[in-house]
């Protein structure tokens, strides 16, 4: 083929993948082009649009070898945590959605089944895929449906539980299911634990793998063996595992394994993929891969590989164009690490997320009071409770998401135990680009009604640093310091504070109290200023402490015509639902309005857009609150008409 023709060429093959069919009929040599514009068409979009731009480089050949050797939709491709499906979707007839990934309305970040019939898990929360997985292949057994089931599952999610509670289940059961491991030895930072250290054993160790390939030659070129034969062969290969390799776990399970193979060569991906669907039981591929493969500056990326710039990048250096601004986290692993300096009790704990939850400013101080437990946050929630048990307060930092799968450990392993373990909760309520499963809006209510567990919410870099410093200091119980994500707040001083509440603002008249949680405190304020341009008197008040909720704001509404809380977490349950129950209960007859996020599944877009869709902005609630409190026959003041307004009026 002439250079020009192989230009064109190169430029065109994407171009003429509409679906998996279409890779199918390719050549090793196409597939090698194709893989490379893959490449080019990942990094060119994603640099604009941020996302998981390092995950994906890696799954390249993997997901072309998937859609070449199963027929997707009938066959059910599963991506665990799903961060990695870029490449399923270009193939899957979704190019031109790239444009607007992640962005309101655009294509998700995430499997989707409203954008494609080949997407199934849209969850992002990690360590799920094999537990789909053993239902799917269940169903299609017991229906007699002669479907594959095929789960990619990275070396991080197999540090979460739920995947040996499935293995232990899809070993039981037996079903044909396709495992494929894709182990490129990171989380973000290369992934901890016994398990990464199996891995690599195997995948680190020729001798067995020269070893495997002669037996599995035998095994493959031997026409289908009488069950001795099979026996005789499985046991020599059993045997050559025991004497060249560590013992491979997954055998010894019951599931079949194969591999290690070069992830990023798509026929020795194919062959061991076309093995393993046509064993009949369950298999485990084991693939290495290179996170970020491809792309120098992802493959040099340290940190995580560009695991998931959050916007555009510059591609030569892969740099966030847009430099972030002071983020809460920023704040949070400063004074968590001005505190340890202080107390020699205090220690972090991360669920493979050191770097994007601060904790890894505390590992460089003190790297022998950090522990990384892998995606792991039920264990890390009763290590906690071990730790603190053995006299120590253990600070242990996730993103607010993922502390739900640890509500029963929360609940009963710490706070029925009275433990001092103090939760950040990082990336608190809406997030925006990663979508509904990754909004951390569920905290305040579903860990406000854990027994002796204090929900902290600060409004700024001041309080985060006050609050954090309170809640170690809480030693007959847990705590819970929570913050969303993005650039840190303004600080905004109190006027005065009753008990925990700070007072934001007051007026002549109390007509309204604004009840502004959290980092909605400027909200608070900039509603405070349109509703008394409507004559309306309102006093905002930052509870700081919010669950339980403060006996101060009970006070202080029943000084007041009106009560309005706002709050970056659901409704149901929340702050709001929980101080009109104590108001209730002191008998304090005070009409309360609470605004908040409804309990639903809200699509991705930016922070700003979906608070906004939500009606959660100064002017929506300013609107609100002079609706509800003219209905309430409180006659507004004439606005005092300053000289200067008279002026600015002329
Ligand atoms: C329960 C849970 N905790 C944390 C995360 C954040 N997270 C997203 S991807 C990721 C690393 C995943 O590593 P791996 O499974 O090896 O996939 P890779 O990115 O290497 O392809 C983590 C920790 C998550 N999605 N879910
Ligand atoms: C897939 C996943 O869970 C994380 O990679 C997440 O996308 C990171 O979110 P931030 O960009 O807020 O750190
Ligand atoms: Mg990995």
């Amino acid at each position: 083929m002439s250079v020009e023709e192989d230009t064109v060429h190169h430029a065109g093959l994407l171009a003429t993948v509409r679906g998996p069919q279409d890779v199918k009929r390719m050549s090793a040599e196409e597939l090698d082009i194709l893989a490379a514009e893959i490449r080019d068409f990942l990094i060119a979009k994603v640099s604009r649009t941020g996302g998981h731009v390092g995950p994906n480089l890696g799954v390249v050949e993997l997901t072309l070898a998937m859609h070449r050797v199963f027929d997707s939709p009938r066959d059910r491709l599963l991506f665990d945590t799903g961060h990695q499906a870029y490449v399923h979707k270009i193939l899957t007839g979704r190019q031109a959605g790239f444009d607007r990934l992640r962005q309101r309305g655009g294509l998700s970040g995430y499997p989707s089944q409203a954008e494609s019939e080949h997407d199934l898990i849209e969850n992002s929360h990690a360590s799920t895929a094999l537990s789909y997985a053993d239902g799917l292949a269940k169903a299609y057994a017991l229906r007699g449906e002669q479907r594959s089931v095929v789960a990619v599952v990275g070396d991080g999610a197999l540090t979460g539980g739920m995947c040996w509670e499935a293995l232990n289940n899809i070993a039981t059961a037996g079903n044909p299911l396709v495992i494929v491991v894709n182990d490129n030895g990171r989380s973000y930072a290369p992934t901890i634990g016994g398990l990464a250290d199996h891995l690599s054993s195997l995948r680190l160790n020729p001798g067995y793998e020269k070893v495997l390939d002669t037996v599995k030659d035998a095994l493959g070129s031997t026409p289908l063996v009488g069950k001795p034969m099979y026996e005789v062969l499985h046991a020599v290969k059993k045997g050559i595992k025991d004497a060249v390799a560590p013992q491979a776990m997954f055998e010894d399970l019951g599931i079949k394994y194969v591999g290690p193979v070069d992830g990023h060569d798509v026929t020795a991906v194919e062959s061991a993929l076309r093995a393993a669907k046509h064993f009949g039981g369950p298999v485990i591929v084991h693939a290495v891969t290179r996170k970020g493969y491809g792309y120098r500056p992802a493959e040099e990326d340290e940190a995580d590989c560009l695991h998931g710039p959050g916007s555009a990048f510059d591609i030569e250096t892969g740099k966030l164009v847009a430099a972030p601004s002071v983020k809460w986290t920023h704040v949070f692993a400063d004074e968590l690490v001005a505190i340890a300096d202080e107390r020699p009790d205090v220690v972090g704990i991360t669920a493979a997320m050191a770097e994007p939850t601060g904790i890894a400013k505390l590992a460089r101080k003190h790297p022998n009071r950090v522990y990384d437990v892998g995606i792991a946050e039920q264990h890390a929630a009763t290590s906690a409770a071990g730790l603190a048990l053995g006299g120590l307060h253990p600070v242990v930092a996730v993103y607010a998401t993922f502390l739900n799968r640890a509500f029963d450990q929360v609940l009963l392993d710490v706070a029925m135990h009275r433990l001092p373990v103090t939760f950040v909760l990082d990336r608190a309520g809406i997030t925006g680009p990663d979508g509904p499963s990754h909004y951390g809006m569920w905290d305040m209510s579903v860990f406000g009604v854990v027994p002796g567990l204090r929900i902290a919410a600060p409004r700024d870099a001041a309080t985060l640093r006050e609050e954090l410093r309170e809640a170690v200091a809480v030693d007959d119980g847990p705590t819970i310091v929570r913050f969303p994500t993005g650039a840190v707040a303004a600080d905004l001083p109190a006027v005065r504070r009753v008990g925990t509440v700070d007072v934001l603002a007051e007026a002549a008249r109390t007509d309204v109290l604004l009840v502004a949680v959290g980092s909605f405190g400027q909200l608070g304020m900039e509603v405070a200023a349109r509703v008394a341009e409507q004559g309306y008197g309102v006093t905002v008040v930052d509870p700081r402490w919010v669950r339980p909720v403060p006996a101060e704001l009970v006070e202080l509404a029943a000084g007041h015509r009106l009560v309005v809380t706002v709050e970056d977490g659901v409704r149901v349950g929340g702050v709001g639902d929980a101080l009109a129950q104590a108001m209730r209960d002191a008998d304090v007859r005070v009409p309360l309005k609470d605004l908040g996020v409804p309990a639903d599944w809200h699509p991705h877009g930016t922070r700003a857009q979906i608070l906004a869709d939500l009606g959660l902005t100064a002017q929506d609630v300013a609107r609100d609150v002079t609706g509800w409190i003219s209905r309430l026959d409180v006659e507004p003041v004439e606005p005092v008409i300053t000289a200067d307004d008279a002026t600015a009026q002329n």
